[in-house]
C-alpha cells in the first residue's frame, strides 16, 4: 500500500503536516515526512512514533504515489531529477513554490502537478487542543461539502465540474475520532474558537491548480485536504496557456493572501509602537497591540459578514464635526500611492524570480 509522502519541513510543510495530523485527515502510518535536516523531524516522530520519518527523498517517492513538496522554490527542479526515476503513471506531484509555473515544470517533468499556495494563517497546530475541537466539527461536514461553496477567481474556469467527491482518494481521507472531549476548552483561547466557529474552521485562503492532466481524482483529493483547514480558491485549467495575464492574476492572489499576513503584522508591529510612543508610554506596546487587534478583528468579522460593510464602518465611525473624517482624508490621499509602490515592487520582485526560474529551467 503506497503511503503518502511530504518533503520539506519549514514553515510550510510543518503547518500543512501538522494540520494533517491534528485534524486527523490521515493516519500517521500512511505517512512519510522527509526534510533534508533529519533532526527537524524528531519532535514529529516523538509525538507520533507511527510517522515514518527520512531524509532519503527516494525513499520516500519509492513509497509514495501522491507527493507534496515544500521545499524552497529554487530547489525544486534538482529535487524532481533526484525522485523522477520513482514516480510512476499513478504520480501526483503537489507543491507550494511560488513564482514557479507549470511552464517551467513541463520543461523537464510531464507527469501530472497541482499547485498550492497556502498561508501561514491557516495554522492550527499551535492550538492543538482547539483543533482537536474543530475536528469534532469537522466530522460532521460531510468531506468536500463548502466545495461548491469555493469562488474562482477573475477569467479563470471554477472547480472542475466534474470532480466526484465519492471517489475511492477521497475516501482515504479519514476523520478518525468522532469521540472528542469537549472539557479541554479554556477561557483564554476563547477568541480563537469563537472566530473558528464563525468561519467554519478554516483559516486563510489557499490558492490550488492543476495541470490538465491531473486526474478528477487527484484534484478532488488535494482540495478536499486543503479544504478541510482553509478557504480554498481553485484556479483551474489554464496552465501552460502562456498566458501573462492569468499569471499576473496569480500572483496579486498570491500577494494578497499569502504575503499580506507578514504586511499586516508588520503593521500592528508598526502601529502598537508609534501608539507607545505618542502616549509617552502610558500604554505599553502589549497593551496597544491587543486593542489593534481585537479592532482589526472585529472590523474583518463585520466586515466578512456583511454585518457592517466598509462603506458603513467609514461612515458611521466619521461624526460630524469629529475626529476620524481628518484621519480618512489623510489615508485616502496618502495610502493609495504607498500600496501602488508595494504592489509594484512586489511584481519587479516576482518578475526578478521568474526571469531566474526561466534561466534554470529552460
Ligand atoms: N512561507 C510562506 O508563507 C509561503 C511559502 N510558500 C512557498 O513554500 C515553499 C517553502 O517555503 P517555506 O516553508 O517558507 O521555506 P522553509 O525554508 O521554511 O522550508 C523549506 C524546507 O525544505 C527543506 N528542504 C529543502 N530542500 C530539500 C530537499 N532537497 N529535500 C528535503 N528537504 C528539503 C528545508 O530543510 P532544512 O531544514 O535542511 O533547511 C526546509 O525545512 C517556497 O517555495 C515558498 O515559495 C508559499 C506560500 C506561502
Ligand atoms: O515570500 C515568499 O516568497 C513566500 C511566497 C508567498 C509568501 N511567502
Amino acid at each position: 500500500m503506497k503511503k503518502y509522502g511530504f518533503i520539506g519541513y519549514g514553515n510550510m510543510g510543518k503547518m500543512i503536516v501538522e494540520n494533517i495530523l491534528n485534524l486527523k485527515i490521515f493516519y500517521p502510518n500512511e505517512m512519510i515526512i522527509s526534510n533534508r535536516t533529519l533532526s527537524k523531524l524528531n519532535k514529529l516522530k516523538k509525538d507520533y512514533p507511527d510517522i515514518t520519518i527520512t531524509d532519503d527523498n527516494t525513499y520516500l517517492a519509492k513509497n509514495c504515489d501522491k507527493i507534496f513538496i515544500f521545499i524552497e522554490t529554487p530547489e525544486f527542479k534538482d529535487l524532481i531529477f533526484q525522485i523522477s526515476p520513482f514516480l510512476t503513471d499513478d504520480s501526483h506531484i503537489v507543491h507550494v513554490c511560488a513564482g514557479l509555473s507549470f511552464e517551467n515544470i513541463n520543461s523537464f517533468y510531464k507527469g501530472s502537478v497541482s499547485q498550492v499556495i497556502p498561508s501561514i494563517v491557516s495554522t492550527f497546530n499551535n492550538y492543538h487542543n482547539e483543533a482537536i475541537n474543530i475536528n469534532n466539527n469537522v466530522n460532521n461536514i460531510s468531506i468536500g461539502e463548502n466545495i461548491d461553496n469555493i469562488n474562482n477567481i477573475h477569467n479563470i474556469n471554477n472547480i472542475n465540474n466534474n470532480s466526484d467527491i465519492n471517489n475511492e482518494n477521497v475516501n482515504n481521507i479519514h476523520n478518525i475520532d468522532n469521540n472528542i472531549d469537549n472539557s479541554s476548552d479554556n477561557s483564554s483561547n476563547d477568541t480563537f474558537n469563537c472566530f473558528k466557529n464563525l468561519f467554519n474552521n478554516k483559516l486563510g485562503i489557499s490558492l490550488i491548480l492543476h495541470t490538465n492532466n491531473t486526474s478528477n481524482t487527484d484534484k478532488c483529493l488535494i482540495e478536499e485536504i486543503f479544504n478541510e483547514f482553509t478557504y480554498i480558491q481553485i484556479i483551474d485549467d489554464f496552465e501552460l496557456s502562456n498566458d501573462e495575464d492569468n499569471d499576473r492574476a496569480i500572483e496579486i492572489a498570491t500577494i494578497l493572501t499569502s504575503c499580506a499576513p507578514a504586511f499586516i503584522s508588520l503593521i500592528i508591529d508598526n502601529l502598537a509602537s508609534i501608539a507607545n510612543l505618542k502616549s509617552e508610554n502610558k500604554i505599553n506596546v502589549d497593551e496597544a497591540k491587543y486593542m489593534i487587534v481585537k479592532t482589526f478583528l472585529s472590523t474583518f468579522i463585520q466586515v466578512d459578514t456583511d454585518n457592517l460593510r466598509t462603506y458603513d464602518i467609514i461612515d458611521k465611525t466619521s461624526t460630524k464635526k469629529g475626529i476620524t473624517e481628518i484621519g480618512l482624508n489623510y489615508l485616502d490621499k496618502n495610502s493609495n500611492e504607498l500600496i501602488n509602490e508595494l504592489f509594484d515592487s512586489l511584481l519587479e520582485r516576482y518578475d526578478e524570480v521568474k526571469s531566474e526560474l526561466n534561466k534554470n529551467y529552460s
